[in-house]
């Protein structure tokens, strides 16, 4: 789905040559600091590479329109944005950015379960820890359910056990649908243990990539 060829961005990045498969789950794994929120940003258009081409489903990313991309290829941010309002407010905001028809509140509840957040919709956002605001934030994604989800250390904020039965809903949901998921994760053993591509990047440099 996403083809890197001699891709360079500063001093920061240099790949020679990367694929990220279409409807898989692919972890981006490394050391503090080796790119990987880097690489995950051009995957969504929020910076551009000085050399070399990274296509999207065989075209050029310096052709597509990045509102138009953003529409398909949602990232969530390492801290998600949480915006003065409800859950409801928060979890709608991104349906109503992709164009979505809005859905009954049966559904919503749907999704804060599925990312196991105990909460009412009408509970004020940004009055839930930092855990919580990230696990929102996934759920805002998943009610959009775009083709692509690009998540930055999504379980980061969460301890062990919420940790991986969150990945494991999110990584079910995504292959349920047929969806692409790219994640970055610290967690060597969550990449083992949910994903069917694993690319590992050291100092801005893909070392290993493989599928399982
Ligand atoms: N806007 C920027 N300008 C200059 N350098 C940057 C910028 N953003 C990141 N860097 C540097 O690029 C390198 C890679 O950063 P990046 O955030 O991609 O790493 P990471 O692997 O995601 O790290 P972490 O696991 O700590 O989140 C780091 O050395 C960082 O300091």
């Amino acid at each position: 789905m996403f083809h890197f060829k001699e891709v360079k961005y500063k001093n920061i990045l240099n790949i020679e040559y990367l694929v990220i498969p279409g409807k898989k789950v692919t972890s981006i794994i490394g050391e503090s600091g080796s790119g990987k929120t880097t690489l995950l940003r051009h995957l969504n258009k929020l910076i551009s590479y000085d050399e070399g081409e990274i296509l999207y489903k065989n075209h050029s990313l310096r052709e597509i329109d990045s509102m138009e991309l953003r529409r398909k290829v949602i990232m969530l941010p390492q801290t998600p944005a949480i915006f003065n309002g409800t859950i409801k407010d928060n979890l709608l905001i991104g349906l109503k950015f992709s164009d979505k028809s809005m859905v009954e509140d049966v559904e919503l509840l749907r999704v804060l379960q599925l990312v196991h957040l105990n909460k009412t919709l009408t509970e004020d956002a940004e009055k839930l820890s930092g855990g919580e605001k990230q696990r929102l934030g996934l759920g805002r994604v998943l009610l959009m359910n775009p083709e692509v989800s690009l998540l930055d250390e999504p379980s980061s904020a969460l301890d062990e056990e919420t940790e991986n039965l969150i990945i494991e809903k999110i990584v079910q949901f995504s292959r349920k649908q047929q969806k692409t998921l790219v994640m970055v994760t610290h967690s060597k053993k969550i990449a083992e243990a949910y994903s069917d591509f694993i690319v590992e990047i050291k100092e801005g440099k893909v070392v290993h990539q493989r599928g399982k």
